[in-house]
């Protein structure tokens, strides 16, 4: 089954496709195998990240990208589909998703949210979110979140070289939601050097000109990167269930 099929593709009505960059190996975070497949309040991570853009409307078609050879660790279903064309970095996992929406009939024009298949707290409410303050919008934006603490620069001996000004400074999460084809140009320029320095999407826009969205996130969208962050993740997905 291909896009068009779903959905047909229309110049004045775009779709929005969500694109789970999942071929990650987590290696800060300790685990045996890598973390999106840990299970967390009993079922895999990338289930409960899954769980949340099932529920957005207005995104057509979910597609994760795994490493070559985890199609059987995402538990395929037919509720996303999954492309193993996982790469050597994010950015190229993303670049190699992308490639691979526009494949299955995704049009240049249609947007891409691109979230990390470890950012399993992310909500249906924080996905509207970003869609409803990107979609009238030219470029496209993405969750961030004003930095809360104070920040400090380090010397090569781990101490404080310097306190800096964090006015004006926000932590960028996921998703980040932009065009496809723009996306994929802005990227594309990066391809030759490994992706160096793109670890977001909104680099990849910035280094090409453009200057995204900063839509307020939540604190709870947080990546699962450490060990102490799975029972973190777990105690709040508990919390949400007894609300
Ligand atoms: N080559 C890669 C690297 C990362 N990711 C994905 O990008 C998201 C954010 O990556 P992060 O968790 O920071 O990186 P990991 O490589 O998974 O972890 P680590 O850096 O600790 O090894 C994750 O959902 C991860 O699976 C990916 O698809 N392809
Ligand atoms: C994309 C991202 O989640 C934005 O904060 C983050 O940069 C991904 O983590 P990484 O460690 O840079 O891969």
């Amino acid at each position: 089954m291909d896009f068009d099929t779903l959905m047909p593709p229309s110049p004045h009505v775009p779709r929005c496709f969500a694109l789970l960059p999942c071929a990650g190996s987590g290696s800060r975070a300790g685990t045996a195998q890598p973390k999106q497949y840990q299970p967390l309040a009993g079922r895999p991570l990338v289930r409960h990240t899954l769980a949340a853009f099932a529920q957005v409307g207005r995104i057509a078609r979910v597609l994760v990208v795994v490493a070559p050879g985890d199609e059987a660790l995402a538990a395929h279903d037919d509720s996303f589909l999954i492309a193993p064309c996982g790469g050597a970095t994010r950015a190229e996992s993303v670049f190699n998703g992308l490639a691979a929406l526009q494949a299955l009939g995704a049009a240049a024009h249609d947007w891409v949210l691109v979230h990390d298949a470890a950012r399993c707290l992310v909500t249906p409410a924080q996905i509207d979110a970003l869609i409803d303050a990107c979609l009238p919008d030219t470029v496209g934006g993405l969750l961030a979140l004003p930095l809360a603490d104070t920040l400090k620069c380090a010397d090569a001996a781990g101490r404080v070289a310097a306190t800096l000004d964090r006015t004006g400074k926000w932590l960028a999460q996921t998703p980040q939601m932009f065009r496809l084809g723009a996306l994929q140009a802005a990227l594309a320029a990066h391809a030759d050097m490994g992706f160096a320095g793109i670890t977001d999407e909104a680099s990849a826009m910035e280094a090409a000109g453009h200057r995204p969205l900063l839509v307020r996130g939540s604190a709870q969208n947080f990546k699962v990167t450490y060990p102490e962050d799975f029972a973190l993740a777990e105690a709040v997905l508990q919390s949400r269930e007894r609300l």
